[in-house]
């Protein structure tokens, strides 16, 4: 069961069948298990291949009631002692990931439900704060948790350093990416309803979370209807030359190829808000979202 890792460090593999066999694959689905390492070195827990029993490498993804898992990284030896890296992240020197023992499948299951994150990009005026609201409500009646990330109200407070220039825009789709991937661990149904004009920012937030929990919906409704219905009346100012760099008008928006969803006008004829959170959340429930 132990063998040496490339820092001379006793690792403890899962036999391959440790989902098959054995005491801890009699547990059922969502109960804890305490597992007692012994060992006389530090240790490295190498859990790639025990997902089904709720460990999970990585950042924060499952239950981590194993005391060691902080130490995923390798360890450098000072003073005689094994101490695990400190990573370098950006500009962020020294630092180090530290792992809660309560994880994300322990959330999921006290919800009944599991995190992840609904994109919803489109013109300004296309609908996607009202399908925003319109889908947290549908899901509150359900009893499911979720939370809206508008990129109206982020740029009132987190984002307000922000503009609407490129550079800037990339940041705000950025940092609301990383919070919505945080509220998605938390188990929580994340509604993110911004603008997010770059294929490429979206696809960089997409990869952000585990696979299948990006879903991207697409408000795919044609410039001239947005800027018919122009709630605030930007269409009307950067048309007039009064805002500079308006999405649709003078700056580009890239609409996605291979999204999720997309939820079309169709003529003159629009779903409505609330028939549009239903095709959301039948996507969901499909998917098992809706259930732990
Ligand atoms: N230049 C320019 N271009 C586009 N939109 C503008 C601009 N200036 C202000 N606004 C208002 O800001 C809202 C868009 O913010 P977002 O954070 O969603 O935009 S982005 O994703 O960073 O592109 C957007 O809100 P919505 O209409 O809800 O989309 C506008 O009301
Ligand atoms: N499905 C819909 N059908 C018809 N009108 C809609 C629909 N969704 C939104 N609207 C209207 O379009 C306007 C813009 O909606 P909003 O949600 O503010 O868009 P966005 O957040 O994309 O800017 C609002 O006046 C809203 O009432």
């Amino acid at each position: 069961m132990a063998a040496l890792n490339n820092a001379g460090l006793p690792l403890i593999r899962c036999p391959s069948s440790c989902s098959e066999s054995g005491t801890l694959s009699s547990l059922s689905a969502g109960k804890l298990a305490f597992v007692k390492l012994l060992a006389g070195n530090a240790i490295r827990l190498d859990t790639e291949g025990c997902r089904s029993l709720g460990f999970y490498g990585g950042v924060g993804a499952g239950s981590s009631f194993s005391r060691p898992m902080k130490a995923m990284g390798d360890y450098a030896t000072i003073s005689g002692k094994d101490i695990p890296h400190m990573s370098t992240i950006g500009k962020s020197t020294n630092i180090m990931w530290h792992k809660c023992p309560v994880g994300k499948l322990d959330r999921q299951q006290l919800l009944q439900q599991k995190g992840c994150v609904i994109w919803i990009t489109g013109l300004s005026g296309s609908g996607k704060s009202t399908l925003a609201c319109a889908l947290s409500r549908a899901l509150h009646m359900r009893g499911k948790l979720s939370y809206v990330l508008d990129g109206d109200n982020v740029r009132h407070g987190l984002n307000s350093d922000l503009s609407f220039k490129a550079e800037d825009r990339v940041e705000n789709i950025r940092r609301i990416g990383e919070v919505a991937k945080l509220f998605a661990d938390a188990g929580i149904i994340c509604i993110a309803s911004l603008i997010s004009p770059y294929r490429k920012d979206r696809e960089a937030c997409r990869a952000l979370l585990p696979e299948g929990d990006f879903i991207e919906v697409f408000l795919d409704v044609p410039l001239q209807v947005c800027e018919s219905r122009d709630p605030k009346g930007l269409y009307k100012l950067a048309r007039a030359g009064k805002i500079k760099g308006f999405t649709g008008i003078d700056d580009p928006y890239e609409s996605p190829i291979n999204c999720e969803i997309t939820l079309q006008q169709e003529g003159r004829e629009c779903l409505s808000p609330s028939e549009m959170a239903e095709t959301v959340i039948s996507y969901l429930e499909e998917k098992g979202y809706l259930s732990a």
